[in-house]
């Protein structure tokens, strides 16, 4: 609609253009006659006439704006919201810092184009068509005289446009390197410190950037070179149509009024044929940028909800994996026909040496990722039949590495909750042991923690992720335990508060601790994929097998 409108404004704007000339030959005539009252006449009608088309101006310009700020705006959000339908294979396959340049500026690129496109553009396109039309009707033989130079303009334009999309490809994928480069480098800042490699940083970062200023040169140094040569063209062009023009006034087919207004229309057609020059290489370089983002909107999802799943219902946390077979590479199985009933409530800790597929039993049971054969359910119910929020929403998880996002306790907490609901904040904070340090900090719930946030000890992030992973009241809880030890003290808050969150839950940790073992309902001793052990921890010793040489390994010291 806005569009439309728009194109109407343009429509407006071109035709009022159209009355110039004929205006400059009229008062061209008078001037010639010595007529001061129609020459100040005709003056006057061409003040109206310009105030009239700088009106329609104004009007598709700010129309026009909106469309396509609209339009960069649709894009974005529709990108986004695919993104977030991809599972976690595509994320650990791609970039995130290149994904986050297709979002910005790549989108932006294409917004800015579809607004000069739309606005600018297509009313140059239009002049272009319709100013010509008019010099026809005033003389053809100059019009066509004029005409001949124009292919040739249009081929030499076209010509370097291709080479600034295939410059632009280039440049476009390489900035986003240096983007991807950049999120990863200041990701790992203490990795980078640690390692003492700025200096190497600082060389990987310094050729990306050269690579990138001369790309960028080399397409600076195209646009350098067409202008001239289009400008020159113009320039012979129209000497020659001078040339022309006076010889016709001398053979007496022509009358200078005539002329005038004929040369007021090529001047008329000038400033189009620069602009569209100038946005067809803005085209052609933002095509790359298209390309880009329309790339992303054709990954397929590899994980797909199913369109007629049901929301879980509240679960008890019977947890079953019936005959499950998984690979994330066909060619390499992680785990094989692997069955484990858990019932609710029950506490289980994975146990098994590193790669054994303890993260990828709770990746399948996350949804993560599906199983090649078999089935995990919940209370019976196969999990690929139920919406995956319904589901996830059942699971809490404290992960090994914890995210803070930027925003206060409180919004870290509710996390992924648009409402949040502050008693069931306090109330999971009060069970995992944060509520008392929380409250300490001045602005107790509301201060800032994530990024240039409060400093916060490992102890009170592992609880600040607790709550959250509580906020839902999930009947299933993921652990995956952190290798690092805290000092006693923390330790022993910690400890206290997993206890706690462990009650009547279906536990499921991936045990680095000796205590987590001893005191689990059952150890599952995982190796390459398959349940070799199974029983408590006392039980497993007693058989004096796997688990009994993994725990004199890893745990007996
Ligand atoms: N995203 C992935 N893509 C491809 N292979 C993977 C992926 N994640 C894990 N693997 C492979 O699957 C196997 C099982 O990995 P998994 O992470 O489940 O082991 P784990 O027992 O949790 O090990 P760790 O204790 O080291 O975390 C390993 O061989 C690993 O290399």
């Amino acid at each position: 609609m806005r569009f439309a409108l728009g194109f109407v404004c343009i429509l407006a704007y071109v035709l009022s253009t159209l009355v110039l000339p004929y205006l400059a030959g009229q008062v061209a005539l008078y001037i010639g006659q010595g007529n001061v009252p129609q020459m100040a006449y005709w003056l006057g009608l061409g003040a109206v006439v310009f105030l009239v088309r700088s009106v329609f101006q104004y009007w598709e310009n700010i129309i026009m704006i909106r469309a396509s700020l609209d339009v960069a705006l649709d894009l974005r959000q529709a990108v986004y919201a695919h993104l977030h339908r991809l599972g976690l294979d595509y994320y650990e396959r791609n970039k995130t810092g290149d994904l986050s340049y297709r979002l910005t500026e790549d989108i932006d690129r294409i917004g800015e184009v579809t607004h000069k496109m739309s606005q600018q553009f297509v009313s140059c396109v239009l002049q272009l068509i319709a100013i010509p039309i008019y010099m026809l009707y005033l003389n053809w033989q100059l019009t066509l005289a004029g005409l001949i130079i124009a292919p040739l303009m249009a081929w030499l334009i076209g010509e370097f446009g291709n080479r600034l999309l295939k410059l632009s490809r280039k440049s476009q994928s390489q900035i986003s390197s240096l983007s991807a480069l950049l999120t990863e480098v200041f990701g790992s800042m203490r990795l980078v410190q640690a390692f003492a490699a700025q200096s190497f940083e600082k060389q990987r970062f310094n050729q990306e950037a050269v690579h990138n200023r001369n790309l960028r040169y080399r397409a600076e140094q195209l646009k350098a070179l067409q202008y001239p040569v289009v400008g020159f063209l113009e320039a012979i062009g129209i000497m020659f149509l001078f040339f022309l023009g006076g010889w016709q006034i001398a053979q007496g087919n022509l009358t200078p009024q005539a002329l005038v207004s004929f040369l007021a229309a090529i001047a008329l057609l000038l400033h189009p044929i620069d602009l569209v020059t100038q946005h067809y290489n803005e085209f052609k370089q933002t095509e790359a940028s298209v390309e880009r983002v329309f790339e992303l909107m054709d990954v397929p999802p590899t994980l797909v909800e199913d369109p007629n799943a049901q929301p879980l219902p509240a679960v008890t946390g019977k947890v079953e994996y019936s005959d499950v077979s998984f690979a994330y590479d066909p060619s390499k199985p992680v785990l094989q026909h692997l069955d484990l009933r858990v019932h609710p409530g029950e506490v289980i800790a994975l146990v098994g040496s590193s790669g054994a597929g303890k993260t990828t039993l709770i990746n399948l049971l996350m949804r993560f990722f599906d199983p090649v054969e078999g089935q995990v359910l919940i209370d019976g119910i196969d999990i690929r039949t139920v919406t995956l929020d319904s589901l996830r929403r059942q699971i809490g998880i404290v992960p090994q590495d914890i995210t803070l996002f930027s925003g206060n306790i409180a919004q870290n907490i509710a996390y992924g909750e648009i409402e949040p609901n502050f008693e069931r904040i306090e109330a999971s904070a009060k069970l995992a042991n944060a509520h008392n340090f929380i409250t300490q900090f001045s602005q107790g719930y509301h201060t800032w923690v994530g990024e240039r946030g409060v400093n916060l000890s490992g102890g009170q992030r592992q609880r600040i992720a607790i709550s959250r992973a509580l906020y839902f009241d999930p009947r299933i809880l993921i652990l995956d335990e952190a290798t690092s030890a805290l000092d006693s003290e923390s330790e022993a808050l910690v400890q206290e508060a997993l206890d706690r969150a462990m009650k009547n839950r279906t536990v499921f940790v991936i045990a680095h601790r000796l205590s987590t073992v001893r005191e689990a309902d059952r150890i599952i001793f995982l190796e390459k994929g398959t349940i070799v052990e199974s029983g408590t921890h006392d039980e497993l010793l007693s058989y004096g097998q796997r688990y009994a040489q993994f725990y004199a390994q890893q745990f007996k010291s």
